[in-house]
C-alpha cells in the first residue's frame, strides 16, 4: 500500500511516542517572528535551557514593522519587540534577517525566497499560515507559543497524527481565475471548519500548472479551511525553484533533488477523504462576511438571510451583514471600497505585483481610494522594483511601502479607519482584522483588488482589464 506525502514525512520525523500517546515529531526548521517568540525565549530563560539546534532556527521581523520609516517605529511596544529579537537571535546564536539585512520580510515569504523551506521536511512557525510552505511538499505547521518553546529547547514537538484529505482540481482555470480564487473557492465549499483534523494534500491539474507562488497561495490559505497544514507534492517545478538558493546544499543537488522528490505521494496512497473540483466551476471568488468561507463569486450577489436553509445559516448571515452592513440579496459587485491592499504572505510576492501592474499601468486609482502595495520582502520589493513595477504602481495612484505584513493584520501604523471598505489580498476577513474594530474586509486576488481600486468598488477585473482578450 502505497504512503502520501503527509505519511513518509511524519514517519521520517517521528522520534517517539510521548507517555499521553502523542507522537515527539521531529521539527526540521523552525522559523520565527518577533510576535510570537519573546515569550518563548522568556521561557526558555527562566528554565536555564538553551536553543537546541540554533542552525535550524531562522528569525525575520514582520508583523510590527512599520511600512514607512521602517526601522524607527513610533510606537515605543514595537520598538521593544524589535530589539527583543535583535538579543534573542544574538543571545542564542540564530541567524535573523533583520531590516539591514536586505533579506527581512513576511516569514511565509523570506523562508522559501532563502531556500531554507525544502520538500520533505518538517517546518513549524508561531503563526497560523505557515502551512504557506506546504507549498514546497514540507509538513509546515502554525504552532503557539508554549509550542515554540518546546521547538527552541527541543527540536520537537508533540502533536498527534492528522487525517489526510486529497483536494483534486482538475481542468484548466479560466482567464482571470487566478490561485487565490482556487483556495476562496474550496474554502467556501468545504467550510472554514471543514479541514478540522486534516492535512491538506492539493492535487490535480491544476495544481501541477501552477506556479511555486501560486501554490503557496493556495497552501497559505489552508488553515482557514480548518486544516493544520497543507501540501502540494513536489515535482521538477519545486526543485528548479529551489535550485540555487542561498539555503540550498548545491554539493550533489541531483541527491538531494531525488531525496525531495521521492517524498511525493505514491500513485495508490491511501486517503481517508478525496474531493473533486472542476476547474470551470471556478470564478473570480470575494468574500461578502466576516470569515474566509463567506466567499461568492463576484458575478453573484450577497446573500439573503430569508433564503437560508437552517436557522444557524440565517443567524450566520445577518451577523455577518449587521457587520458588514451591507445589502442582502444585492449583486456584490459595486459595493463601494475605500481602501486597496495588495500584499501580504497570501499575495505579496513578485508574480502577484507583476499581475496586478500589467493591468493597472495607464489606469488610474479610483478618487477617494487609499491604495497601498506593501511587498512580502525586501527581495520582492527589489525584485518588482528593477522591473519598474514600483513605478507603475505609483503612477496609478497606489503608495509603494517598505516590506512587511502591513493592513493585512495592523500591528503596525497600516489600519483602516472608522468602517472603511478594504478590497485586499490578504486572507483573513474577520471583524476589526484590519486595524480598526468596525473596518471591514474583502478578499479577493490582487487582480481584483487593482480592478477595485480603479472602479473604486468590487468590480469583475475580467471586464474593467478585459482579460480575456489581454496577452500573458
Ligand atoms: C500574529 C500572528 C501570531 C498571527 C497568526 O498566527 O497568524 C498573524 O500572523 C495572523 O495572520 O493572524
Ligand atoms: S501577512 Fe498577514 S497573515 Fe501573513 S503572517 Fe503577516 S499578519 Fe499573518
Amino acid at each position: 500500500m502505497g504512503k502520501s506525502l503527509y505519511q513518509k514525512v511524519w514517519e521520517s520525523h517521528s522520534v517517539g511516542t510521548l507517555a499521553d500517546g502523542r507522537t515527539q515529531l521531529f521539527i526540521g526548521t523552525h522559523l520565527i517572528h518577533e510576535v510570537t517568540s519573546p515569550q518563548a525565549f522568556g521561557m526558555l530563560r527562566d528554565l536555564g535551557l538553551s536553543v537546541k539546534y540554533p542552525k535550524r532556527t531562522f528569525a525575520t521581523i514582520d508583523h510590527i514593522v512599520p511600512t514607512v520609516n521602517q526601522d524607527a517605529p513610533a510606537d515605543p511596544l514595537a520598538a521593544d519587540m524589535m530589539s527583543a529579537l535583535r538579543q534573542n537571535a544574538d543571545e542564542f546564536g540564530i541567524t535573523y534577517f533583520d531590516l539591514a539585512s536586505g533579506k527581512q520580510g513576511i516569514v511565509h515569504v523570506v523562508g522559501p525566497e532563502q531556500g531554507i523551506t525544502q520538500p520533505g521536511t518538517t517546518i513549524a512557525c508561531g503563526d497560523s499560515h505557515t502551512a504557506t510552505h506546504g507549498a514546497f511538499g514540507a509538513i509546515a505547521f502554525g504552532i503557539g507559543t508554549t509550542q515554540v518553546r518546546d521547538v527552541l529547547a527541543t527540536q520537537t514537538m508533540a502533536m498527534e497524527p492528522l487525517k489526510v484529505r486529497r483536494i483534486e482540481v482538475n481542468g484548466t482555470l479560466r482567464p482571470g481565475v487566478y490561485a487565490k480564487d482556487v483556495t476562496l473557492h474550496i474554502i467556501r465549499l468545504l467550510g472554514a471548519k471543514g479541514g478540522i483534523g486534516y492535512a491538506y494534500e492539493y492535487a490535480g491539474e491544476v495544481f501541477d500548472n501552477m506556479t511555486m507562488e501560486e501554490r503557496m497561495t493556495v497552501c497559505n490559505m489552508a488553515i482557514e479551511g480548518g486544516a493544520r497544514c497543507g501540501y502540494v507534492n513536489p515535482d521538477q517545478k519545486t526543485v528548479d525553484y529551489l535550485k540555487g538558493r542561498p539555503y540550498v546544499d548545491m554539493d550533489d543537488f541531483e541527491a538531494t533533488a531525488s531525496r525531495w522528490l521521492s517524498f511525493a505521494s505514491d500513485a495508490d496512497a491511501v486517503y481517508d477523504d478525496i474531493v473533486k473540483i472542476d476547474a470551470a466551476d471556478i470564478e473570480p471568488t470575494v468574500t461578502w462576511g466576516i470569515s474566509p468561507d463567506h466567499g461568492i463569486a463576484v458575478s453573484e450577489s450577497i446573500p439573503d438571510p430569508a433564503t437560508a436553509e437552517t436557522p444557524e445559516q440565517k443567524a450566520t448571515i445577518e451577523e455577518a451583514l449587521a457587520y458588514m452592513k451591507l445589502p442582502a440579496g444585492t449583486p456584490i459587485k459595486g459595493v463601494k471600497i475605500d481602501v486597496a491592499f495588495l500584499g501580504s504572505c497570501t499575495n505579496g510576492r513578485l508574480s502577484d505585483f507583476r499581475e496586478a501592474a500589467r493591468f493597472l499601468k495607464g489606469r488610474k486609482v479610483a478618487e477617494g481610494v487609499k491604495a497601498i502595495a506593501v511587498p512580502g520582502s525586501q527581495i520582492v520589493a527589489h525584485q518588482c522594483q528593477q522591473e519598474g513595477l514600483d513605478k507603475i504602481f505609483e503612477e496609478a495612484g497606489f503608495e509603494w511601502r517598505g516590506a512587511g505584513c502591513s493592513m493585512c493584520l495592523a500591528m503596525n501604523p497600516d489600519k483602516l479607519v472608522g468602517d472603511q471598505i478594504c478590497a485586499s489580498s490578504s486572507n483573513r476577513n474577520f471583524k476589526g482584522r484590519q486595524g480598526s474594530p468596525t473596518g471591514r474586509t474583502i478578499l479577493m486576488s490582487p487582480v481584483m483588488v487593482a480592478a477595485a481600486a480603479v472602479e473604486g468598488a468590487v468590480a469583475d477585473a475580467r471586464e474593467v482589464f478585459d482579460i480575456a482578450h489581454a496577452a500573458a
